[in-house]
């Protein structure tokens, strides 16, 4: 049980600074004698300050005719109490009043250190001989969160055992510059033990909150790590980077910069960059990062630099200039022009292929020309007006007449066909019209025509430029009435037809020297509907080789085959004056000739391989031989199919052929090069 006794103060200045050590000497002896420790605290006060150091005593601030109460922990006798407290009560009695004015400098001494030691940043911790705290000041308080009247006249090892305070007055030893954790604070603490005549009476620690240090530092070490990154990047970057203040003046260039402008980066640093290139004008527009300026080199080399503001804070602190070498740039700018006319010509095929009447689906090929004639013939199937579809012989004019019939309202009624040129004329017309039981000599029985069998479908006339003007004539009354009239029958026959005609001749020539009428012509062509013939459209090669081995396949139930690479190269560079109907029949050929399940190129016909090897003997993509030439048309294909693959894009294969970027595009995409 703790052991206490109340006592008046009774000296005229209170418990100052000499009374204190009056104390603290009278307790000393007292604790050595009773082995205990005493404390002082103002009555109703729960914390006191340990009796054997003045400091505290003093810091308490004690005055004249106030109470307060000597007291001692659980293990303390109540003799060493009744001893101070006897003390304190007498102290009055042994006042001289000579001592006063000592007593004063005192007082004022004691108070200023204890100032000093509360205004001082750094922690500051005193410990007697035993280990027990006797000051502990503000800084300490806020460092460590202990608080100094939990801590005073306790064992310092107790509280704070980082610091190893019994290891200092057992060492004797000063101690300086370590660091400790207390919490989450790295301090940094001088020990230094307190000697008096040989003997250690206590220590002092001095500890300084350095964990902002701590994070300044790890912030340093992140920037140089950052710095170095940034230096890296810098140096491996194929741009030249330079970087100017706010005066212009040129604070780092990069190896490139120095290698394209064969600067040495000595020699440039400090300058003002208007002096590096004096030829140029530095406008205001280019360090706003809104100009650019194209630098070309003693060399012929061409560089772009654009400047970038760097803005601290809202404050402009200079520029970032960046040199490209302009033939980069440019081959970039062509590749990226090449790879959007691609995907814009690739977005069109695919909107063209997805609005197709499903009719058209048996008709092989994307290439860019079949398509937009493919788009036309669709939007015929659509409705029930006239159409002419011109092209070269077998590149597909009844299949996409077939297509427009299937694809239209007429499609559950007949689709009749009709070659004109293949019947002669005086034959043509009992073809097309009929006639009654006995006509004519050998007319046993009456025959309907192709046009009273169309009537509610299609007729279709291929080879209509080889048509009679006779015929011609009667056609369009035909079309124009619809009604027909057999030959011999007297009563005119309604009928109601749509007209397909196809034709690979020379139309509107005829008309002008007059072999064919202007007004059946109008009456034809409502809608024209245009085949490229296949060279036109080598692109689509492979797709109809494949789709006629398939073909031929089921049709001879034969394995499936494929087609070499070497003869599939050889049927691209080859003419086709047969168009399709010829490739297919190739193909026949080839898979019947072959003894394998696949054609190679000796399966091709002789005079397809002769004419690819004359192409390539004469180092030309076409024969100038004078027996095949080549169409204008064929030589522009070819000449801007090799530009293309020589230089990579429309722009420089323009270049290379005296033509803009767009007139090389739009040919590339008629003649479906890639
Ligand atoms: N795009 C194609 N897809 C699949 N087969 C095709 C294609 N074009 C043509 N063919 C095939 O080629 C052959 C010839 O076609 P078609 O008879 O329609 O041509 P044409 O232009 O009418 O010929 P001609 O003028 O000699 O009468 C046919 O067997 C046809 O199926």
């Amino acid at each position: 049980m703790e052991k206490s006794q109340r006592v008046k103060i009774t000296n005229k200045n209170g418990l100052h600074t000499r009374v204190a050590a009056m104390v603290v000497r009278q307790s000393q002896k007292i604790e050595k004698m009773w082995n205990c420790q005493l404390y002082l605290r103002r009555l109703n006060s729960h914390s006191g300050v340990p009796c054997n150091s003045v400091l505290p005593l003093v810091s308490l601030k004690l005055k004249n005719g106030e109470m307060v109460e000597v007291y001692t922990d659980d293990n303390g006798s109540e003799e060493a109490v009744s001893g101070l407290a006897d003390f304190i009560r007498q102290i009055s009695e042994l006042e001289i009043p000579e001592t006063e004015a000592v007593d004063t400098i005192l007082q004022e001494n004691t108070l200023a250190s204890e100032k000093i030691f509360e205004s001082i940043n750094n922690g500051l911790i005193a410990m007697d001989s035993n280990g027990s705290i006797n000051i502990f000041n503000k800084a300490a308080e806020e460092i460590t969160g202990i608080k100094a009247s939990d801590i005073i006249g306790k064992k310092g090892d107790e509280w704070v055992p980082n610091f190893n305070l019994k290891d200092l007055l057992n060492t004797k030893k000063e101690k300086l510059g370590l660091k400790h954790k207390i919490g989450k604070k790295w301090v940094i603490t001088n020990k230094s033990p307190i000697i008096v005549d040989e003997e250690v009476v206590g220590g002092v620690v001095v500890f300084q909150d350095i964990s902002q240090i701590e994070e300044l530092s790890w912030e340093l070490h992140s920037v140089k790590e950052l710095k170095e990154k940034f230096n890296t990047i810098l140096e491996t970057v194929d741009d030249g980077i330079c970087m100017i203040n706010r005066n212009r003046e040129i604070t780092y260039v990069n190896l490139p910069f120095v290698r394209m402008f064969k600067k040495e980066g000595i020699q440039v640093l400090s300058r003002k960059i208007q002096d590096l290139f004096p030829e140029e004008k530095f406008r205001n527009d280019f360090f706003m990062g809104k100009d650019e300026i194209i630098i070309v080199t003693k060399g012929g080399r061409e560089f772009i630099m654009h400047a970038r503001p760097i803005v601290i804070e809202s404050k402009f602190t200079g520029n970032v200039v960046v040199a490209k070498e302009l033939t980069e740039i440019a081959k970039l700018a062509d590749r990226i022009e090449l790879l959007s006319e691609k995907t814009r010509f690739l977005q069109d095929e695919l909107d063209k292929k997805e609005s197709l009447n499903p009719s058209f689906n048996n008709i092989v090929g994307k290439s860019g020309a079949l398509m937009e004639s493919l788009t036309v013939a669709s939007k015929a199937a659509r409705t029930d007006a006239a159409v002419l579809i011109r092209g070269e012989s077998g590149t597909g004019k009844e299949l996409v007449a077939r297509a427009i019939h299937r694809g239209s309202s007429r499609n559950k009624k007949p689709f009749v066909g009709m070659n004109c040129a293949a019947i002669p004329s005086n034959l043509l017309e009992s073809e097309l019209f009929g006639y009654e039981k006995g006509a004519f000599t050998g007319a046993y029985k009456e025959k309907r025509g192709k046009l009273e069998i169309a009537s509610g479908g299609t007729i279709f006339l291929d080879e209509i430029g080889d048509m009679d003007k006779a015929m011609q004539a009667k056609l369009l009354r035909v079309l124009q009435e619809q009604e027909i009239e057999r030959i011999g029958g007297i009563e005119p026959i309604k009928i109601n037809i749509r007209v397909i005609a196809a034709t690979n001749s020379p139309l509107e020539k005829m008309m002008e020297e007059g072999d064919f009428r202007r007004d059946l012509y109008y009456r034809l062509n409502v809608i024209t509907v245009m085949l490229p013939p296949l060279w036109q459209r080598k692109g689509d090669i492979p797709v109809l080789v494949e789709h006629f081995t398939e073909k031929i396949s089921k049709k001879y139930d034969l394995p499936n085959c494929t087609i070499k690479k070497s003869a599939l190269t050889a049927l691209e560079q080859y003419r086709f004056p047969g168009n399709v109907r010829e490739l297919e029949n190739i193909i026949e050929r080839g898979m019947t000739l072959s003894n394998n399940e696949w054609i190679s190129i000796d399966d091709l016909p002789n005079h397809l391989r002769d004419e690819v090897n004359d192409k390539k003997k004469n180092n030309r993509p076409f024969a100038l031989d004078g027996d095949n030439l080549p169409t204008l048309e064929e030589m522009e294909r070819e000449l801007i199919g090799l530009a293309l693959k020589k230089h990579g894009s429309f722009r420089q294969a323009g270049l290379a052929l005296g033509l803009d970027h767009k007139t090389i595009s739009a040919k590339a995409k008629k003649y479906d090069l890639k």
